[in-house]
């Protein structure tokens, strides 16, 4: 037998603009034709196990080599094969009408890169690499002939008898000029490993099995153990460290989606990401690109998510608005949450030692899901300077009495950083108050969002004013220093400082305070935080710092400065007061405190 013939489709070159498309990615050919091999022994297996297929099943699996001389590289499976019909049917016109569809849709598109880089293309991207394809298959039916396809990747195609004598297909492709990169084995292992881990049936590449078919995500989470999650995770992420806790995913209904999310071990920002989720199809890897599939917060888990049901072969924009994915992101969120739940409900001590881990997790799925937030407020946690883990409800009920301003506000206290703000919460320790230990570089975006979902609180760095400022409780102490005094230590400290960026006040403090304090107004120092996070706040930014230097009226200091006769005294009293307030914040540096130095050594 010997045919030849045409393939009906309507555009005449398809091949061009096919190749165009997939430019960076040539390398999935590999993928859409073991995949299929892997698709045709799966169909005899089941054929044999519904008795519509009695011989010997034998060993299944396929096997991909390559011949560098002759340029070949050939996918052989065992599989149920095709007659000289079923190639016609399936190959020339199923295979080739699906590349035809998708010429006709994406042709107009350019250069379009909304398009998403994978896409089942099937059979047909094997000519992404082959000048010419070639089909020799045997069918599994009692007395088929084996049959042998020839194409160059035009709408012409032979077909003729073949000698082949084992059931199954060889595809074997005559690699194109421009393609020889894959004739190389470190090459076609690296793309069978990407694309083939956790194929279902075993991949054999130079005589070895390449993969592991069982993947224990598609296992039942009652037969697996703690050890069998740990293992597969540096299964996947070798040489890691061991991840926190793990969610095994699994539903059917509405959609089809099975998976494990791992929350790894990471304490600051920096090492996030590093590992990416895996999104496969039917255990077929497609990307480690799940932007849009998995809400953005949860990017930050590793692991698997293995659903048919995700669109592949369509734009992101389209995928953004596809309804299984939407569905999709609130399953995974409301797991997640409910892993959370009940980490926080089944062992309250261990779920406060790993919080330093998930913290960020949970403040960032808070600020940008609103219904993880919903969920999350019961188990967030936020720790004190002594180190004790509240919850938003115990905290609110912990501060009430005490940090509850004149006008009904509870105010929170916080530091973002122990060491350089100690004199401020020092001076709310002494007040009895409580404060915060907010210092990741989430925390401050965490903060305007839990300003805008609790009512009647206020956030406040414990240095954004002197204490009794930040909780305002209406309670004004008397200043000994008489108004005018007032003025001319204002005067005194304004001439000496002579900088228009430090704003000098005088006020009456307890004895007990210091002299004189240097702080930064919680809103202003809000803004160019965010506007160096890239918060889209510029003009903060931009603008210079100011700091406010609040003068303690009630500071037996400050009653010496000013019942001091010469201004020269007085001002050099002021400068030492003032460059101690600046050095206690760190703000005293280079020449001023080079000169603050020297001052103070010749003083002694
Ligand atoms: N190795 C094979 N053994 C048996 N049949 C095959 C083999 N490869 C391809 N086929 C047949 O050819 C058809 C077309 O393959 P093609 O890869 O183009 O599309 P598909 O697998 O149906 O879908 P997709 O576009 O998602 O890959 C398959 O559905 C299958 O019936």
């Amino acid at each position: 037998m010997k045919e030849t013939g045409n393939i009906s489709i309507h555009t005449e070159n398809i091949f061009p603009i096919i190749k165009k498309f997939l430019y960076s990615d040539h390398e999935i050919f590999l993928r859409e034709l073991v995949s299929n091999a892997v698709d045709a022994t799966q169909k005899i297996k089941r054929l044999s196990s519904i008795g519509e297929f009695n011989g010997e099943l034998g060993d299944l699996k396929v096997q991909v080599s390559f011949d560098k001389d002759k340029k070949t590289i050939t996918i052989s499976d065992n599989g149920i094969g095709m007659t000289a019909e079923e190639i016609k049917k399936y190959i020339n016109q199923i295979a080739f009408s699906g590349a035809t569809e998708f010429v006709e849709k994406y042709k107009d598109q350019g250069d379009d890169k909304g398009i998403i880089g994978h896409f089942g293309l099937g059979f047909y991207s094997a000519f992404m690499v082959a000048k010419e394809v070639e089909i020799i298959s045997k069918s599994y039916q009692d007395g088929a002939e084996a049959a042998r396809w020839i194409c160059d990747g035009s709408t012409e195609y032979s077909i003729s008898s073949a000698k082949k004598k084992t059931r199954g297909t060889d595809i074997i492709l005559h690699i194109a000029e421009d393609s020889e990169e894959f004739l190389e084995e470190y090459r076609l292992k690296s793309i069978l490993e990407k694309y083939g881990k956790f194929l279902p049936m075993p991949i054999e590449f130079q005589e070895k099995i390449i993969n592991n078919p069982n993947p224990i995500w598609t296992k039942s989470p009652s037969d697996l153990t703690d050890e069998d999650y740990l293992q597969f995770y540096d299964e996947l992420y070798p040489m890691q460290e061991k991840p926190l806790f793990w969610i095994h995913l699994n539903v059917d209904y509405p959609f089809n989606l099975t998976g494990i999310l791992y929350f790894p071990k990471v304490k600051n920002e920096m090492q996030l990401q590093r590992e990416k989720i895996q999104l496969y199809s039917r255990q077929v890897f497609i990307t480690d690109e799940v932007k849009d599939i998995v809400p953005e917060f949860l990017m930050l888990l590793h692991g698997v998510i293995d659903s048919p049901d995700i669109p592949l072969n369509v734009s992101r924009s389209f995928l953004q608005a596809d309804s299984n994915v939407k569905k999709i992101n609130s399953y995974i969120t409301k797991k997640v949450a409910d892993k959370l739940a009940d980490l926080f409900k089944a062992d309250r001590a261990a779920f406060e030692e790993k919080f330093a881990n998930i913290g960020l997790f949970v403040k960032y799925g808070m600020i940008s899901d609103e219904k993880f937030m919903e969920r999350a407020t019961n188990f967030c946690l936020v720790q004190d300077t002594n180190d004790k883990y509240f919850t938003l409800d115990e905290y609110a009920e912990e501060v009430q009495a005490a940090q509850t301003d004149k006008d009904g506000n509870k105010v929170y206290l916080y530091t973002t950083d122990e060491q350089q703000q100690d004199a401020f919460i020092q001076s709310a320790k002494q007040k009895e108050y409580s404060v915060l230990r907010l210092d990741s570089l989430i925390d401050s975006h965490f903060i305007q969002a839990m300003e805008a979902k609790l009512e009647k609180t206020q956030w406040k760095r414990v240095d954004a004013d002197r204490i009794d400022k930040l909780i305002d409780t209406g309670i004004n102490l008397e200043a000994i220093l008489s108004d005018t005094q007032k003025e001319s230590v204002k005067k005194v400290f304004e001439e000496t400082l002579n900088d228009k960026q430090k704003v000098v006040a005088v006020e009456a403090m307890s004895p007990d305070e210091l002299p004189a304090i240097v702080t930064q107004n919680e809103f202003m120092r809000r803004m160019s935080e965010m506007s160096k996070n890239g918060g889209g706040m510029g003009m903060f930014g931009a603008m210079p710092t100011t700091y406010n230097i609040t003068v303690n009226a009630n500071h037996p200091l400050i009653g010496k400065l000013a019942s001091l006769e010469s201004e020269e005294e007085q001002k050099a009293l002021a400068k030492q007061i003032s460059d101690l307030a600046l050095l206690s914040q760190n703000l005293l540096t280079g020449a001023d405190l080079t000169a603050f130095i020297k001052r103070t050594i010749a003083n002694q």
